[in-house]
This record gives C-alpha cells, structure tokens and sequence, in this order.
C-alpha cells in the first residue's frame, strides 16, 4: 500500500460510500469524475469534484456506492453540446444522458456524436471504456423496439456517420438501470497505447446477426490500454496545464478493462433460467478473454486470470439470485478485489447476470 501511496497511478478508480468526500487522499491525487450509482439519476454536471453523473442502479439510499476516477495530474473541464467533460492532458472521461423519450435512437446518435466530436477536438482519441445505463431496457419503446435495441441503433448509427472503424471500438457495458432515460460515461486517452480484444468464444458483438436488432452493439470485449503518465510529446501546453506534475513523468501502467460479460457463447445466450450456470459461463467468457491465449493473439506481452481483477461489478436481474451470485464470485476472484453487486436488468431478457471488470 505504502507503495502505491508513494506513487500512486496516473489514473485510478475506487469504490466509496456514496456520502464520502472525495477529497484526495494525498497531494497530487485530483479527481477526474464520479459515477455515483445512487437511486435517482443527476447530473451529469461540473464540480469541484471533476465530472460527476449520478446512474440510477440502486434501491436504496443506502445501497449505493461512487466510482471515483482520480489521476496523478491537474484536471480541466468543461461541457460540449450537454456532453460534460475533465480531462488531465491524458486522459478524458466525459458524460452524458439522454432524458426520458418514446424512443431513443435519434438522441442516441446526437448524444454519441456530440461525444465522438469532443475526443477528437480535445485530440483524445483513444476510446477504451464506456458505460451505458438504460432504463427500462428490456421494454418496448413507443414503435414497439426494445429499447436496448433503441439505443444500439442510435449509437451504432453515430459510429458509422463519424466513420469509426468497428476494429477500434473499445470495452462497454449496455445495462439497465432503475427509472427512464440513459445516462453514460466514457474514458478515452491521448497517448496511451490502446489495444482492444475480442473473444475467441464469443461473435465479435458488432457482428450479432439482424435477429438482436436493426443495428448490432458497439463494442469489444476487452481494452488493453498501457497508460503514459505525460503523455509522449503530443500534449500542449494549454491541454497539460500542470505546474505540479512532474515535467518528465514518462511512467506507464497496463490496464485491461473488460467489458460487461455474460452467459453469452458464440451470439446465443445459454443457460436460460439457471443461475449458476449463467455465472460459469460469464466467468469462463472473461478468462478466455483476458487469458494468456487471447492476449498472445492480439500481441500484448501477457495475459491476467480471473485472480487479477481487482474490481468488478456485478449485475443481478433478480435479487434472490444475490447470494448465490456473491458466493461464486468469492470462490473465482481474489479475496481482495473489490466487487461491488447492483441488482438490475440485463440487455437480453434471458440473462440473468453480468460482471465486468479492470485487470492489473
Ligand atoms: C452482455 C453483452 O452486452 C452488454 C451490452 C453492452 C453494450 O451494448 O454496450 C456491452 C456489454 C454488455 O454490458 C453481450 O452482448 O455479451
């Protein structure tokens, strides 16, 4: 711990109490945004605090848990056409929401379009994480389109306009969350090294044939990124404002950030109404993912184990699937890795579970 006190991460992510302060917990720790998964959504807005979005994901008050985002460098932010955004020189993460509607692919698309212009204006081009949380997601919109598939033909369609090649398109998590409406987050990088990977037991997911929707999901199974403390010569001084980050900070440390993971093999959900089996199935679709193998084929160095990650969420369609659901996690991770557990809906109403994750 002393360790990483001492030299802590460019950028970082923690769990806290939703109540905690975010206040740095040593000099030169900045906060980049805060996704607090309360029970009503808010936000996204500016504060002293970076970005912070409030996703609906949690019964209760006392549920909820934040996501905290913090790097090593000063943090700038502001707001393009309702996107709001904190970035360090190196990294940006940004959010959105798309309020309420009858249905959702046209806000969709100019949500994720206004996002797509804001990386490559602020030359953060690098997508590597993004998180969509969809309300009534397994619910038909007002033309009678689930409205996950509402929101994959907007986003789909805001990739295609701004011609983002699918082989670039990074980790995601699609899941539903509590109320109406879609809040999401994103993290991209200017200089840092980003790898996405696919899943050998898996159809890439912007391949799932037209039967899960008039557009497929947008994203890949994993991101590899290997994060540069400053960058390597291409940030400016007006995007590197830092009198207090170290002027030759050249250090990197490797992420893989895996995306939202399911009982999914090949395009078909497996395992309809089984709970444990569903959990497996998720857990042997994330090593295969992460694992020397797969890693190997997309040219990184090496590969993680399930042991690896260090935090992880957790979702759990039905409640009384809890507990079962945290004891088969308990036996597959660390004992230390943080894992938090939301009880929401699934994009496939047949998926009863989904686990995503940040490998180190
Ligand atoms: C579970 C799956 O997809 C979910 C939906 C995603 C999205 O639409 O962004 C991303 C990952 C998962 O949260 C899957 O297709 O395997």
């Amino acid at each position: 711990m002393t360790d990483v006190a001492l030299s802590p991460d460019t950028l970082d992510v923690e769990f806290r109490e939703r109540t905690e302060e975010a206040a740095p917990d040593f000099p030169g720790v900045h906060t980049l945004g805060v996704v607090d998964h309360g029970p009503r959504p808010a936000g996204p807005s500016l504060t002293r605090r970076g970005v912070e979005l409030t996703v609906p994901m949690a019964a209760a008050e006392a549920d909820g848990f934040a996501e905290v985002w913090t790097t090593t460098r000063p943090v700038r932010t502001g707001c393009h056409r309702g996107i709001h955004y904190a970035y360090d020189g190196e990294h940006l993460f940004c959010a959105g929401r798309v309020p309420a509607a009858r249905s959702y692919a046209r806000r969709t698309e100019e949500a994720y379009t206004a996002l797509l212009e804001l990386t490559g204006e602020l030359g953060y081009h690098s997508l590597f994480r993004m998180w969509n949380f969809i309300g009534r997601i397994n619910e038909d919109n007002a033309d009678r389109l689930e409205i996950y598939r509402d929101f994959c033909l907007g986003r789909a369609t805001a990739f295609e306009k701004s011609r983002y090649p699918l082989r670039r398109l990074s980790a995601a998590t699609g899941i539903g969350a509590l109320g109406e409406g879609i809040s999401f987050c994103a993290l991209s990088a200017k200089s840092g090294i980003c790898t996405p990977l696919e899943n050998p037991r898996q159809i890439a997911a912007y391949h799932y044939p037209r039967r899960y929707g008039p557009k497929s999901p947008s994203f890949a199974r994993a991101t590899h990124v290997r994060h540069t403390a400053a960058g390597t010569g291409t940030g400016t001084a007006e995007d590197a404002p830092s009198q207090d980050a170290p002027a030759h900070d050249h250090r990197t440390h490797d992420r893989l950030y895996v995306s939202g993971t399911a009982s999914i093999v090949g395009h078909a959900s497996v395992h309809a109404g089984r709970i444990e089996e569903q959990v497996r199935t998720t857990l042997d679709n994330i090593a295969g993912v992460i694992g020397d193998a797969n890693a190997a084929a997309h040219g990184l160095a090496h590969g993680y184990r399930l042991t690896d990650l260090y935090r992880a969420k957790v979702y759990v369609r039905h409640a009384e699937h809890l507990d079962a659901v945290r004891r088969l996690c308990a036996e597959a991770f660390a004992p230390e890795a943080e894992i938090a557990f939301l009880n929401v809906d699934i994009c496939r109403s047949d998926l009863l579970v989904e686990i995503e994750g940040i490998a180190r």
